[in-house]
């Protein structure tokens, strides 16, 4: 196991330029190794921009071989593709509606979450051929410290058994769909998209702090080598 590595860009904007980048190397990388792409991309507002460059600069064949690039989610909301919290639209709009990927492999969050989360470990072990190994994992946090949907004391928190679960967020009153930690800790990199100050207090938290993990779940992922954070200076405002 390596250490974080924390890389702090001025804002987000310099931040998605980087993300895009590293998006891209980790790509052509992994296409130049065994010929294809695995990614879970990240929900929420914060990849946003990430994608959008990831569409509108680095969409030519000459960037990247997108036909190569299989994309899966770290997590999902309970709703459907076209609901306006859907991370899968926002990832549709972002990104995936621009670029010719391979496949896209969404997590079904119209379904009962028992039945998505076993269609979707099942989606995982038949691409994988057996346990799951992402080319990489792009992440983000909340304010409460939680990462894909792995929220603070939640069931999902103590699974060792699964890739992908359903977990009850009693706070949201819903059940969302997750990758569980050892699905995310088994992938070649890990990155984390954190930015603004409101995001300040968890980051410090997750790096600096000795809380109990499963208070702020972020601190569950330690895959083999990384993970990389990538911040923004507002986020990193309470690293020492
Ligand atoms: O609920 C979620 O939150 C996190 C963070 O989202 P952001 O809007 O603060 O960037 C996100 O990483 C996760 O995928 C999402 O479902």
């Amino acid at each position: 196991m390596t250490n974080p590595e924390v890389r702090v860009h001025e804002d987000i904007e310099g931040l998605a330029e980087a993300a895009a980048r590293l998006f891209v190397r980790e790509a052509n990388e992994a296409i130049g190794g065994s010929g294809r792409f695995a990614v879970a991309l990240a929900g929420g507002s914060t990849p946003k921009a990430t994608y959008e460059i990831l569409a509108s600069r680095y969409a030519s064949p000459s960037d990247l071989d997108w036909s190569k690039a299989h994309v899966f989610f770290g997590d999902e909301r309970a709703v459907g593709p076209d609901h306006e919290d859907s991370n899968y639209r926002m990832a549709h709009e972002a990104l995936l509606s621009r670029v010719p990927v391979g496949s896209v492999r969404r997590m079904r969050g119209e379904l009962p979450p028992p039945e998505a989360a076993s269609l979707y470990e099942e989606e995982l072990t038949t691409f994988f051929g057996g346990p799951p190994r992402l080319d990489l994992v792009m992440l983000g946090i909340g304010d409460d410290g939680h990462t894909a949907s792995l929220f603070p004391r939640t069931p999902a928190l103590d699974v060792d058994d699964r890739w992908a679960v359903e977990n009850p967020v009693r706070k949201l009153g819903t059940t969302r769909l997750t990758l569980t930690a050892p699905a995310i800790n088994a992938a070649k990199n890990v990155v984390f998209l954190v930015a603004g100050e409101g995001k300040a207090e968890a980051l410090r938290e997750i790096l600096e702090g000795d809380a109990d993990p499963r208070d702020y779940p972020a601190k569950l992922v330690r895959p083999a080598s990384g993970p990389v954070w990538m911040v923004d200076r507002a986020a990193a405002g309470l690293l020492s």
